[in-house]
């Protein structure tokens, strides 16, 4: 199961104190010790921790480290654990904050995760809560749920690449929530690395002033220790108050089997102790405090939390309904405002998820259950198919945030779900007043192509749209426009960042750029170009349902929603990679895709050959002919019964171009 990692540590004016020893999975008393021998240093946890509730609301700083995928936030993270002795340099682990399985498979981060640090700066001693987040666009929201708990932020920017499209959106995020930021271009140490187009880029793009950005190499350590300094130096200390009615915020949370729901909250105001008995401002539930920790990469209990510390709280949460991300609590029967202004981003792709079969579905619903928990972007609706029995709807923020979950759902919890082709939600207006009666509204929601009404009942079509930011080398803007186009967008800018690079803003319909756009920019400028988006509301559109046959059956799971003018186009690809997709079975299977009755696209798959006439040595043609014929007729009484076996991972791949 995931688990969060929160870790303190220990870091003096450049001068690096190594625990001698760092037991990863125990939370001993010794925790940590320091090879310097300085007395004036906490060497056990006891001590650690009486610094730890000490440290006064001016030496606390509260950063994320934001940046485009790639461009080193994990390597970063990885040094300043380091440096500060929480993890020991010899033991070569990578990305430590990167713990899921998945983010060490597919070498992205997927969930941001807080790290306690301690650093001493000017002879005192400050807490740093630092928060390593993903760079992919599919899962900003991670991003905007830390910056919730922050009151800055280090804007990394990869000295090679330069400013990307996901490093514009990023600082944008940063400067709405008025956060200080810290500019730092990393991999410095790379040949090719122009730090100094970087920095103009900086200051043209963002009025960054060009003698404040930190240079950096993450992978060696170079520049490493300054950025501590100047997180401590160019962010502001949190606004909270200790002296008031306790309120924290609920900023992360997660499944554990013995405890329930654990909740990583960042206090705002006073301090809660262990024993008391804290409500939900959304729930209005309330809990005993059962125990309060920092988590140091351990668990290490605390008795209590102050304004401006990050912890961990366990209290009985049963479900994990109860747990919710935004959420505020406060103490019993006392009165509270909502603590932050943090609420998860709405999804924008839809997929239906259903068991194998019937039997696995409360184990599913449990899985799915403990994963929302730990993914508040997810959106749950329960669905059912004819086909499939009962299942849910689930909402993504894109196809890989879908992929992710699915491969955690299987990973962490051993579900092997049927994930059913992604779509986004449509709006229709309907004519028919009958079905406007019927449904109490004239404009329907559809994310699920199999509920997409007859086109004689509807009026208008909207579908959604974005803005997407675009940056890339100019050599590949030819191409990347021509791509832009064939997806239906408009431009609507263009500014060139320098000599050599250009930044595009196009309007793109949403269902032409969530499978595989992104790959798209990427395989055609060589890896340059980078995307990023966000939303741009409903446009009226002219859509079809385009549905697909197996031997005549039409598959739900298999249709799709789709603009009128590429529906022979979509067809045909479709059936042509159904047929590559669907292995050969024993009888043969006519793939068709059509709208309404009109055929678009047929392929077919010829069924296995079994040589029935293998066992007659020679003998009468006649005989063998006849063996033939019997066998014909048993594969079209097949063909008309026979259930054709579409395996899980069709449903996506067939999606993929
Ligand atoms: N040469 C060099 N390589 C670096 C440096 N920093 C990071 N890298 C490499 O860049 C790659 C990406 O680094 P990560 O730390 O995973 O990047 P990230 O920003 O956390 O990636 P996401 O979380 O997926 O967005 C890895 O192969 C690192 O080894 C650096 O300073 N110099």
């Amino acid at each position: 199961m995931y688990k969060s990692v929160c870790w303190t540590l220990f870091y003096r004016n450049g001068r690096v104190v190594k625990p001698s020893t760092l037991r990863r999975s125990l939370c001993t008393t010794k925790t940590l010790s320091c090879s310097s021998g300085a007395t004036e240093e906490p060497q056990t946890q006891d001590e650690v921790m009486r610094e730890f509730s000490k440290i006064p609301v001016q030496r606390i700083r509260n950063f994320s480290i934001i940046a485009h995928v790639d461009h080193g936030k994990s390597t970063l993270a990885d040094r300043l654990l380091e440096l500060t002795g929480a993890i020991s340099q010899n033991t070569g682990q990578h990305q430590v904050l990167d713990s899921l399985q998945v983010e060490r498979e597919r070498g992205i981060t997927v969930k941001a995760q807080t790290a306690s640090i301690f650093h001493k700066y000017k002879g005192k001693l400050y807490l740093l809560n630092l928060i390593d987040t993903p760079g992919h666009v599919d899962f900003s929201n991670e991003v905007s749920r830390s910056l919730a708990a922050c009151d800055g932020v280090i804007l990394l920017v990869d000295a090679c690449h330069g400013v990307q499209a996901q490093t514009v959106a990023n600082y944008h995020l940063a400067k709405q929530r008025e956060l200080a930021v810290v500019p730092v271009l990393n991999k410095i140490d790379i040949k090719h690395a122009n730090p100094d187009r970087v920095c103009k880029d900086l200051q043209s793009l963002f009025g960054i002033d060009p003698a404040t950005i930190l240079k950096i190499s993450a992978k060696l350590g170079t520049g490493v220790p300054e950025v501590l300094d100047r997180v401590i130096e160019a962010i502001p200390a949190p606004k909270v108050k200790r002296d008031s009615q306790f309120r924290a915020l609920i900023f992360d949370s997660w499944f554990d089997k013995y405890r329930g729901a654990l909740n990583l909250i960042y206090v705002l105001n006073g301090t809660l102790a262990q024993g008391q008995d804290i409500q939900s401002l959304a729930t209005k539930k309330f809990y005993p405090v059962k125990s309060i920790s920092v988590l140091r990469p351990a668990e290490c209990h605390v008795s209590s939390l102050a304004a401006g510390q990050v912890g961990l709280i366990a209290c009985n949460m049963r479900s994990s309904k109860e747990s919710i991300i935004g959420d505020t609590i406060h103490l019993k029967n006392e009165q509270a405002t909502a603590a932050g202004s943090y609420k998860p981003q709405q999804p924008l792709v839809f997929a239906g998820v259903f068991p194998v079969d019937q039997s696995k579905h409360v184990s599913l619903r449990s899985a799915i259950e403990k994963m929302v928990l730990n993914d508040s972007a997810v959106t749950v609706k329960v669905d059912s198919s004819p086909a499939l029995g009962q299942g849910w709807r689930l909402g993504f923020l894109g196809l890989l945030h879908m992929e992710v979950f699915c491969q955690r759902l299987e990973q962490e919890h051993g579900a092997e779900p049927i994930i059913t082709a992604p779509s986004v939600t449509y709006h229709v207006v309907l004519s028919n007043p009958k079905m406007i009666k019927q449904s109490g509204k004239d404009t329907l929601e559809i994310s699920n192509a199999a509920l997409f009404p007859d086109p004689i009942n509807i009026k208008e079509y909207y579908e959604p749209l974005v803005l997407g930011t675009i940056i890339t080398p100019t050599e590949y803007v030819g191409q990347i426009i021509g791509v832009c186009v064939e997806r239906r967008g408009v431009q609507q800018s263009s500014i060139n960042i320098d000599d050599s690079r250009i930044l595009m803003k196009y309007i793109l319909p949403l269902s032409e750029i969530i499978l595989d756009f992104h790959d798209r920019l990427k395989s055609l400028s060589s890896g340059y170009a980078s995307f990023s988006y966000e939303d741009y509301g409903y446009h009226e559109t002219d859509l079809v349902r385009l549905d697909i046959h197996l031997n005549g059956r039409p598959v739900e799971e298999l249709c799709r929603i789709v603009h009128t003018s590429k529906a022979t186009g979509v067809a045909r690809d479709m059936v042509h990679k159904l047929k590559d997709l669907i292995p050969k079975q024993m009888v043969q299977i006519a793939i068709q895709a059509c709208v309404g009755s009109k055929v678009l696209a047929r392929e077919t798959i010829k069924a296995y050959r079994k040589d029935v006439t293998a066992k007659l040595y020679g003998g009468d043609v006649t005989r063998r002919m006849k063996l033939l014929r019997q066998q014909a007729e048993g594969k079209k009484k097949m063909r008309m019964f026979a259930n054709v076996r579409v395996p899980h991972e069709t449903f996506i791949n067939v999606l993929k171009r």
